[in-house]
């Protein structure tokens, strides 16, 4: 993506970086090296035939020469992953202010963002996966790095660390993902938030949950704050995320008060941004994919449900905002801006539209269809943000048509390359 494309946030100011100075913790990055993770090539070099020869090094631009390096060849629909030449400068920080970070379900999609923050931020990151539904290959810009670590781990065993700061993201999360095997899923949010708070426990290490908004379940109270205590199925489909979470949350505040674990809890609303598996089943990858690709778009039920979107990186301000801070209590991180998801679907079709014409192509309408609603489907999703803004001085900034600009981008270059 050209860095000629302007992101402008909800006031209209553009935004060149993303993270602030916050309780003494400085998490603010440019965009434009953010980008160069996400938006780069998969494939930097193509060749025709496998009889040429790829030339190395001196063919490289400055922006391009710390990338790993994947030689697609047509003629045989193969590729050839060579080493790292040099990985993407990160800070150089002082013993006093390093810290030792372990990311649960580092190599998932908000994982693999927070990972991108902390390492450019120069922390020592630890990522423990399973790659059950996170991918080696959002992470691997990082693999042999100094001050990187990645350990295929399932959460589910013990694990034993040296840390200072624990953030749990592992669990899939999309509603096919973790409804494919509920037990798992709940085995997943009750024995892995035990094994990572017993990690806490000795080691002394600060820990952040990622909680989610579907513990509010289906709400009669909108939009939701923190102390709204939800309205919950807990015997259907969902009740495996749901409720796994719900009981992670309550294993979290037992070690809190038992044991003086130091902890944090993030209430993630929907979130949507390159690296978002485009196979998952959420509304988002799946409206973006089905317009690309000039299919129908699903739209289930009759669309008036609604749902209120992020982008990627307002969380992951949200969230190291909250693991810096003093606040024990849950907090919302989510974006206000609400849709019914049949208004979500045009828009969606309008920016990839709009993407392809300034690409140069004529866009073919694509049709809107409806489809059952699945089980349990929340009817409305809108968070309260109060608490966030007032402890975490954090707000959403950007709107969600930039966001959606940007992952139409991500989702189109790697439909072309052909690794989506
Ligand atoms: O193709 C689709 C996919 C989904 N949808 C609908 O769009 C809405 C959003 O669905 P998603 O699957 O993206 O996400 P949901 O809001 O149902 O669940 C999510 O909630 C918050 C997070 O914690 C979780 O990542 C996830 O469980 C739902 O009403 C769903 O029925 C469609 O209309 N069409």
């Amino acid at each position: 993506m050209s860095s000629a494309v302007r992101i402008l946030d909800k006031e209209g100011k553009e935004i060149n970086s993303v993270g602030f100075q916050r309780f003494g913790f400085d998490c603010e990055v440019p965009l434009d090296v953010l980008r160069s993770l996400y938006l780069r090539k998969h494939y930097v070099k193509t060749i025709a035939s496998s009889s040429e020869s790829v030339k190395d090094d001196e063919e490289d631009s400055a922006a391009t020469a710390y990338l790993s390096k994947s030689i697609y060849h047509a003629d045989t629909q193969s590729i050839s992953y060579t080493t790292l030449s040099r990985f993407p400068p990160v800070k150089l920080l002082p013993p006093s202010s390093r810290k030792r970070v372990l990311v649960t379900g580092g190599a998932g999609f908000v994982g693999s963002h927070l990972v991108d923050r902390l390492m450019v931020l120069g922390h020592e990151v630890t990522v423990l996966d399973n790659f059950f539904t996170g991918s080696k290959t959002t992470v691997s810009h990082w693999v042999g790095h100094p001050n990187f670590e990645m350990v295929r781990h399932d959460v589910v065993e013990p694990f034993m660390i040296e840390c200072d700061q624990i953030y749990h993201l592992a669990c899939p999360a999309s509603p096919p993902h973790y409804q494919y095997n509920a037990v798992k899923t709940i085995k997943t949010s009750f024995m892995g938030t035990l094994n990572m708070l017993g990690l806490a426990k000795r080691t002394k290490a600060r820990f952040l949950i990622t909680s989610t908004s579907e513990v509010y379940g289906d709400p009669e109270v909108h939009p939701q704050p923190e102390d709204y205590w939800g309205h919950v199925n807990p015997i259907g489909p969902r009740a495996c995320y749901d409720e796994g979470k719900r009981v992670a949350e309550t294993l979290t505040y037992g070690f809190h008060r038992q044991d003086g674990v130091d902890v944090r809890v993030a209430r993630i609303f929907n979130t949507y941004g390159p690296r978002m598996n485009p196979f998952d089943g959420r509304v988002v990858s799946n409206f973006i994919v089905q317009a690309l690709r000039g299919e129908d778009m699903t739209v289930y039920g009759d669309g008036k449900q609604t749902r209120s979107f992020q982008y990627i990186h307002d969380l992951i301000d949200g969230l190291i905002a909250l693991m810096n801070s003093d606040e024990t209590r849950p907090v919302n991180i989510g974006n206000g801006d609400e849709f019914t998801i049949a208004e979500f679907a045009e828009l969606v079709r309008d920016i990839v539209e709009k993407v392809q014409r300034e690409d140069g192509a004529e866009p073919k309408r694509v049709n809107i269809i409806y489809k059952p609603m699945p089980t349990d489907d929340p009817q409305k999703r809108r968070p309260d943000t109060t608490r966030a803004k007032e402890v975490l001085e954090w707000q959403p900034r950007w709107t969600v048509r930039m966001g959606l600009e940007e992952m139409v981008r991500y989702y189109k270059a790697k439909m072309e390359e052909g690794s989506i």
